[in-house]
């Protein structure tokens, strides 16, 4: 094992080091607050493209007519939409969260869009998956990851629900290779993101979380190492936007 992947056993709340059960609670404030103005923020802060990142998810997902995708830390539905069109009426799709505030934007959202009949919706964590072992096609999990205390547990979860075959793809913030793009990026995740958040969400501190969060976070060659220890194989990733995100992929053998 790593340093960098020992690392990840210490429990973090953005820059502060923190109790595991305290992180949970932290956390569940963090989503409770941002809920309602959750998709807004999304969009302003991202200026759009995180709709091109979920995009790229869905390709590289593969999923079909009849699947049975779990989205975990699925919030306020994005990927959920898109799965359920595509495995249609005689596959299913399932919306996981732990915050019932997030839970509860993203259910009334897709049922208000008319996404209905093989959606359902399940208020789990991450590291224990009330699911039966080998049960989904795809799993996704989308800026989820990051807030997880026991992120090792969680990608372990997730493999041992997935059937023999099934993949899991991990969208997350991660790290940028260039200094100039980090530079900008950090000035603007420490002072112009907070500041945004305070103005349109009422609340900086989440917003400051969220960037303390991302550079928390392990690399794209650590968690590509976490996913392997967890039992994924063939596992790669695809850096977009400079690798402000990456996308993660591993199979369960
Ligand atoms: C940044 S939002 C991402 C929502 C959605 N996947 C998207 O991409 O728009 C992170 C979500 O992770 C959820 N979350 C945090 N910790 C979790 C855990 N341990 N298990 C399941 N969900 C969790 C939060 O409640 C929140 O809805």
């Amino acid at each position: 094992m790593t340093d960098k992947v020992r690392d990840q056993d210490k429990t973090h709340f953005g820059y502060k080091d923190v109790k595991p059960d305290e992180k949970e609670k932290m956390v569940a404030g963090v989503f409770h607050s941002v809920a309602d103005s959750y998709d807004v923020m999304n969009d302003l802060m991202s200026m759009g493209v995180h709709r091109l990142w979920k995009r790229f998810t869905i390709e590289l997902s593969a999923v079909r007519k009849g699947h049975q995708v779990l989205d975990i830390a699925g919030g306020t539905g994005d990927l959920t939409k898109q799965f359920s069109r595509l495995v249609g009426d005689t596959g299913r799709v399932v919306l996981a969260d732990i915050n019932e505030s997030m839970l509860r934007v993203g259910r009334d959202r897709l049922i208000d869009q008319g996404i209905v009949g093989n959606v359902e919706y399940v208020q789990a964590n991450a590291e224990c998956l009330p699911f039966p072992e080998n049960t989904f096609d795809c799993i996704t999990i989308a800026f989820g990851l990051r807030n997880v205390t026991d992120k090792a547990e969680a990608l372990r979860s997730m493999c041992r629900v997935l059937k023999p075959g099934g993949r899991l793809l991990v969208l997350e913030f991660s790290k940028t290779n260039n200094p100039l793009l980090t530079k900008v990026y950090d000035t603007y995740s420490f002072s112009l993101l907070p500041a945004m958040g305070k103005l349109v969400a009422g609340d900086s501190e989440s917003y400051r979380y969220l960037a303390e969060s991302i550079r928390k976070h392990p690399d794209q060659k650590t968690l590509e190492a976490m996913m392997k220890e967890a039992g994924f194989v063939n596992t790669t990733y695809h850096n977009m936007t400079g690798g402000i995100v990456a996308l993660h992929k591993g199979i369960k053998p």
